[in-house]
C-alpha cells in the first residue's frame, strides 16, 4: 500500500513537526503537515478557521487535508493535535504505520507553556490539558501501531526512538544542489517555520540555518526584474556582495547603505530610499531585500509598505534580535520626534532568511541586546527558553554558546504563534510587547543611544515590579526576571529621576486608549495579560523598583 512512510499524532506542543521534520530528513524523505495544508486551504491561521467557521468546519478541512495527504504523499506526516476525535479521519488511518507521540500533562503544560496562542487552550490551560489528554489518550491510542513517548528526551532522541520501533532504516541524504553556481544552499540543518498568512496577506517561512543566501533568487522569483537591497554601513561588505551576487543571476540590482542601528529609522532615510527607488523604476513586481539588523529590517520593510502602496520585500536579519523579533511577523516602520515606531505598517515579508554565520561579526552588546527579546518570548510563552539560559548564561551572550540555534527557533516560533493568527495586533498580538511600553519610553528619552533590548531588559523589570504589585504576579516569578536578565549581563535600573518625562513618553504607546495607559503584565509565566489603567501610586511604586 503507498502512502505515507509514518503518520505523527499525538497533542499539540508534542513535538510532531519537530520531530517530522527529523524523520523526514533521516529517512531521506519530505515532510508534511496537514494543519499546514488546512491554513493553505483556508487562506486563513487556524485560530481565525476556529473563530469564523467554527470547530465542525475546521475538522471538515482537516478530514480532507488527511484524505489527500494519505493518497498523494508518500514520506513523513503529521496530523494536528485533533485530528482523531473524527471518527472518519480515524477510519482513513486504518491500516497506515502511524505513531502515537505522547507526554504527560506537567510535560505539555512545561513544553507549550500557558500559551494563550493556541485556540484550545485559552481558559484555564492545566485543567484543559487533563481533560483533552484524558479524551484524546484513547482515540489516539486506537490509531496507532505504536506509542513513543516523548517526556524528558530531546527531538532526536524521540526521532530516534520512533525508527527503532518502526524498524526504519535511516538513509544518508546529500545536500540539496541549488543550481546556481554561485550559490550553495543545504537543506540539512535548516529549519523552516511556517507563519501563516492572516488577515488577507500570504504565508511565509523563516529558514534558520547556515549558507541560506542562495534561497534569495529563489525568494525573489522570475517576475522582478529589479531588486534593491538595503543595507547599514556596518554591512558595506555584505550588502555589496548580495548586490553583486543578485547581479549576476540577471537582475537589475542596487545597494541602498543605510545609517548604522537606528539612525535609520527617520523619514529622511526613507525619503532617501523612495528617491533611489523611482530613480530605478522600481515596480510592483521588483523586489526590495533587508540585510542588517532590527532598524534596517524595519526600515527595508517601511520602504517596501510605502512604495507604490506597497510592493514585495525579503528580511535577511543579521542580529539576534532581527532574527527572533524584528524581522518576522511584518511590523515594519520608523521613529518621529515624538516617539519611538510611530509611523509604519503591517507588511509581512515574503521571506525571513536567518543565517546563523551573520552573528559572528556582531559585537557582544549587540548580541547581548537581541538576548532581551528572546528572554521576553520565554516568559510570554516558553519557559524552556528560560531553563536554556540559566544553564549556561554565558553560552547565552554567544553565538558558539550551545543553545544558540534552539533559542533562535524557539523564540521564532512563539512570533510565529502569535503573529500567524493576529497581524495587526487587535488583541493577541499585544503580548509580544510585554517591557515594551517602558522600554519605547526610555529610548526616546535616550535619544536613541540605548540598545534596544537593554531597554526592553528594564522594561520587562518594571512590567514585572507591577505585575507583583498589582497582585497578579508570584514573587518568585517578578525575581527571576531581574536574575535572568543580569545573568546575561542585560541593565535591570534607569534613572530614578526620570519617570515624569518617562510618563509623558508612554502615552502615546501603541497600546495605549485615548487617556488610557495599558500595559502587558503576566499572571504567572506564559500567562500574559493586560492591564489597563493601573493606579499611578502603582506605576511610580513600580518605577522605584527598577530606579538607579
Ligand atoms: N518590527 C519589529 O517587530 C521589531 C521587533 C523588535 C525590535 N525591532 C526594532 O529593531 C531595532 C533593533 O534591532 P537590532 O538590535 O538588530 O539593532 P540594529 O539594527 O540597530 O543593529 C545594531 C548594530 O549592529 C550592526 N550590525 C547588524 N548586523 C551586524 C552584524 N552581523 N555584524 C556586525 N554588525 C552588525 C548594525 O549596523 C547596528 O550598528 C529597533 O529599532 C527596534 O525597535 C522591531
Ligand atoms: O511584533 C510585535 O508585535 C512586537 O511588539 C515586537 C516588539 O518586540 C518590537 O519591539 C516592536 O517593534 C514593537 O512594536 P510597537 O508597535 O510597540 O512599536
Amino acid at each position: 500500500m503507498s502512502g505515507p512512510l509514518i503518520v505523527l499524532v499525538g497533542p499539540m506542543g508534542v513535538g510532531k513537526s519537530t520531530v517530522g521534520e527529523l524523520l523526514a530528513e533521516r529517512l531521506g524523505s519530505s515532510y508534511r503537515d496537514t494543519d499546514a495544508d488546512v491554513v493553505a486551504a483556508a487562506g486563513k491561521a487556524i485560530p481565525e478557521i476556529f473563530f469564523d467557521e467554527g470547530e465542525e468546519r475546521f475538522r471538515a478541512l482537516e478530514r480532507q487535508a488527511v484524505r489527500d495527504a494519505i493518497a498523494g504523499h508518500t514520506g513523513v506526516l503529521a496530523l494536528g493535535g485533533g485530528a482523531v476525535l473524527d471518527g472518519e479521519t480515524r477510519a482513513l488511518l486504518a491500516g497506515r504505520p502511524v505513531v502515537y507521540l505522547s507526554m504527560d500533562v506537567d510535560e505539555a503544560v512545561r513544553r507549550v507553556g500557558l500559551n494563550t496562542a493556541r485556540p484550545l487552550l485559552a481558559v484555564n490551560p492545566r485543567r484543559q490539558w487533563r481533560e483533552l489528554m484524558d479524551a484524546r489518550r484513547p482515540l489516539y491510542e486506537e490509531v496507532a501501531t505504536v506509542t513513543v513517548a516523548t517526556d524528558a528526551r530531546t527531538p532526536e532522541e524521540v526521532a530516534q526512538a520512533v525508527l527503532d520501533a518502526m524498524e526504519l532504516p535511516e538513509r544518508t541524504v546529500e545536500a540539496v544542489p541549488s543550481g546556481r553556481e554561485n550559490t550553495r544552499m543545504t537543506e540539512q540543518g535548516t529549519t523552516r517555520i511556517q507563519i501563516a498568512g492572516t488577515a488577507g496577506t500570504d504565508p511565509y517561512e523563516v529558514l534558520v540555518g547556515r549558507q541560506l543566501l542562495g534561497e534569495l533568487p529563489n525568494l525573489i522569483g522570475d517576475r522582478a526584474k529589479r531588486v534593491a537591497v538595503l543595507h547599514p554601513e556596518a554591512l558595506a561588505e555584505t550588502g555589496e556582495a548580495v548586490r553583486a551576487d543578485l547581479a549576476a543571476q540577471g537582475y537589475e540590482a542596487i545597494a541602498i547603505q543605510l545609517p548604522n542601528a537606528e539612525e535609520a529609522k527617520t523619514v529622511e532615510v526613507a525619503a532617501y530610499c523612495w528617491k533611489a527607488l523611482g530613480q530605478t523604476g522600481f515596480t510592483r513586481t521588483d523586489v526590495i531585500v533587508g540585510v542588517g539588523g532590527g532598524a534596517t529590517t524595519d526600515v527595508a520593510g517601511f520602504v517596501a509598505a510605502s512604495w507604490l502602496r506597497g510592493v514585495p520585500w525579503i528580511a535577511v536579519p543579521t542580529t539576534v534580535l532581527a532574527m527572533v523579533d524584528a524581522a518576522v511577523g511584518g511590523k515594519t516602520g520608523i521613529n518621529t520626534a515624538e516617539g519611538k515606531n510611530l509611523v509604519g505598517a503591517f507588511h509581512p515579508p515574503t521571506g525571513v532568511l536567518c543565517d546563523l554565520a551573520a552573528l559572528d561579526s556582531l559585537p557582544v552588546h549587540d548580541y547581548v541586546s537581541g538576548m532581551a527579546e528572546i528572554i521576553k518570548a520565554g516568559f510570554i510563552a516558553d519557559p524552556v527558553i528560560l531553563d536554556l539560559v540559566e544553564a549556561d548564561p554565558q553560552g547565552a551572550r554567544t553565538p558558539a554558546g550551545p543553545h544558540t540555534a534552539e533559542l533562535i527557533e524557539r523564540s521564532i516560533r512563539v512570533k510565529a504563534e502569535v503573529v500567524g493568527s493576529d497581524l495587526k495586533e487587535s488583541g493577541l498580538r499585544e503580548i509580544l510587547n510585554y517591557g515594551h511600553t517602558l522600554a519605547h519610553a526610555i529610548e526616546k528619552n535616550e535619544r536613541y543611544k540605548w540598545r534596544h533590548g537593554a531597554a526592553v531588559s528594564v522594561g520587562m523589570v518594571f512590567a514585572a515590579e507591577l505585575g507583583r504589585l498589582a497582585g497578579r504576579l508570584d514573587d518568585a516569578t517578578a525575581d527571576r526576571h531581574r536574575a535572568v536578565l543580569e545573568s546575561v549581563g542585560l541593565p535591570l535600573t534607569y534613572r530614578g529621576d526620570q519617570w515624569p518625562k518617562l510618563l509623558e513618553n508612554m502615552k502615546v504607546d501603541k497600546k495605549s486608549r485615548g487617556d488610557l495607559l495599558r500595559f502587558i503584565v503576566l499572571d504567572g509565566i506564559g500567562k500574559p495579560t493586560v492591564l489597563e489603567g493601573p493606579d499611578p501610586a502603582v506605576l511610580l511604586a513600580a518605577y522605584g523598583e527598577v530606579s538607579a
